[in-house]
């Protein structure tokens, strides 16, 4: 079974407009796993616009599911927009210190809106390599932010990752629009075959909501999918507990 990992990004994003806890990130990833949620997903970003280095240290303490730290590893500290509120230390240096169960690595500007391409490994295959090598020994599971391109998910099991996450966003646009939708989607099958015949493990994740998931649960392989955006925007209509439950639903699994 697919296992749902919520990403808390945007309950980080409305805590961020007060100097509050408000809403408090863990007790939220603690309704989603009394909800059912199999894991957490964070996606700490340079900007701390959202997910702030504290909130990763607060989830680790109280997690007993699956963590998964997503990010681009070759970013450094730098300097807040808002004084005095900037505890990033650089992607690789938290991962380092925290050891989640999982780290995706995203090849993300730091000043994009949101993640919009997978990893070019012809070109950043011999970066990516030792980080893969550091991160495998401190006990963390390895996964990339890939494509859905055949040849790149190769790279990625040559240059030592664990899993791949497939980025969805075309999938998810195609979706939407019910414009080649079915055909999009068989890329994603060839990149999923792709990725078992080289031993990678299959992830997935952007954009991904409760219209588009049913066909995309039926990816083969499909070991984990993480939703953020979508799933809290469901739960303002829901509440949080019922979007977890409609996600899983969504997901093929029943109540
Ligand atoms: C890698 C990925 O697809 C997600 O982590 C996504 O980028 C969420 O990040 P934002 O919530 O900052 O858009
Ligand atoms: N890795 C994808 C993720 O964590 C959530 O992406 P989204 O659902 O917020 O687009």
């Amino acid at each position: 079974m697919t296992a749902l990992s919520v990403n808390l990004n945007k309950i980080a994003l409305i805590r961020n407009s007060r100097d509050t806890r408000n809403p408090d990130v863990p007790a939220h990833a603690q309704q989603c796993i009394d909800a059912g949620a199999n894991g957490i997903t964070v996606h700490p970003r340079p900007d701390q616009r959202h997910i702030r280095a504290q909130d990763c240290f607060d989830l680790a303490d109280m997690l007993k599911v699956e963590f998964n730290i997503e990010g681009n590893p070759f970013t450094g500290p730098r300097a807040s927009d808002r004084a005095g509120v900037s505890d990033y230390p650089g992607f690789m240096d938290l991962v380092r210190e925290i050891r989640p169960a999982q780290c995706t690595l995203v090849p993300d500007g730091d000043d994009q809106l949101t993640s919009d391409h997978g990893f070019d490994l012809t070109r950043d295959g011999d970066r990516v390599a030792p980080l893969l090598e550091e991160l495998k020994s401190l006990g963390i599971r390895t996964s990339l932010f890939m494509d859905p391109v055949p040849e790149q998910i190769r790279l990625a099991a040559q240059v030592g990752a664990d899993r791949i996450e497939l980025y969805t966003e075309s999938y998810a646009r195609a979706f939407e629009a019910q414009e080649n939708h079915e055909a999009v989607f068989a890329e994603f099958v060839a990149a999923a075959e792709a990725a078992t015949e080289c031993g990678l493990g299959i992830n997935a994740g952007h954009d991904l909501n409760l219209h588009n998931l049913p066909l995309f649960a039926t990816l083969p392989g499909l070991l984990e999918v993480s939703i953020g955006h979508a799933l809290t925007v469901d739960a303002l209509q829901m509440g949080l507990i019922e979007a977890v439950r409609a996600y899983q639903l969504a997901l093929g699994k029943g109540q």
